[in-house]
């Protein structure tokens, strides 16, 4: 049995947090390597890897509600929604429980829920360049990334591009998925892409949420 301590130390800092809320108003982007807490991004990546070992996650589609179809031309990675039923997974979520309180505080978002899943890339892998929300559509505020996986070679593949929010075709930072590194991006306006990976790559995507219920409409989380 390995002697993991993360429920010791925070699993992000509160500098990360300040660092978090200044590059989102700055630049509406952060990436941090190292921002969290290794002894949990080796518990949620030994979770995640026991669910794709035992073929418990589901083929990942775009859309959500009524419109949720597969497209592997798309988006070729498997899913897995955080339930909080591990200790590890409580601590991700409380950490990110955390941060909504810092964004709200000092961006007054009005973020009220959060929603995560693990995503396993098996090897050729990728996520075409896309948004995580749409304009108008107003329900993901905030996109979370935190990466798992212990290592990653030089040649691995499966870096996430961050595009310029105002430029598309101008790539702004590519980001390795190892372990301990930390991304957040405001959903609507930061066009992002997953590189064909050339091993398995293992990842938690997140959202923080407004209320989007329109005309008596329920807005499916998912
Ligand atoms: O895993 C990543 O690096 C990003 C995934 C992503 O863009 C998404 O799930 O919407
Ligand atoms: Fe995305």
């Amino acid at each position: 049995m390995m002697l993991s301590n993360f429920t010791t130390s925070p699993v992000l800092t509160p500098a990360v947090q300040v660092a978090i809320v200044d590059a989102l108003v700055e630049q509406g982007w952060y990436v941090g390597r190292a921002a969290i807490n290794l002894d949990l991004c080796h518990a949620l990546h030994r979770e995640l890897s026991h669910m794709a070992e035992h073929d418990a996650l589901e083929e990942a589609g775009i859309g959500r509600g009524q419109q949720h179809h597969l497209r592997k031309d798309i988006r070729g990675d498997a899913i897995h929604w955080l339930d909080r039923q591990s200790e590890a997974q409580r601590h991700y979520l409380d950490a990110m429980g955390e941060l909504q309180q810092s964004l709200n505080q000092a961006l007054f978002l009005g973020l009220f829920e959060y929603e995560a899943h693990f995503a396993h890339y098996p090897a050729g892998a990728f996520y075409q360049r896309h948004l995580d929300s749409f304009r108008g559509r107003a329900n993901r505020v905030i996109s979370t990334v935190g990466y798992l996986n212990p290592q990653w070679p030089s040649d691995g593949g499966g870096e996430m591009v961050i595009y310029h929010p105002d430029d598309a075709s101008k790539e702004v930072a590519r980001v390795v998925p190892e372990a301990g590194t930390f991304a957040c991006f405001l959903s609507e306006t930061v066009p992002h892409e997953v590189l064909p990976t050339h091993q398995p790559r293992a990842s938690i995507a997140g959202w923080f949420r407004r209320n989007a219920s329109l005309g008596g409409v329920l807005d499916p989380a998912r």
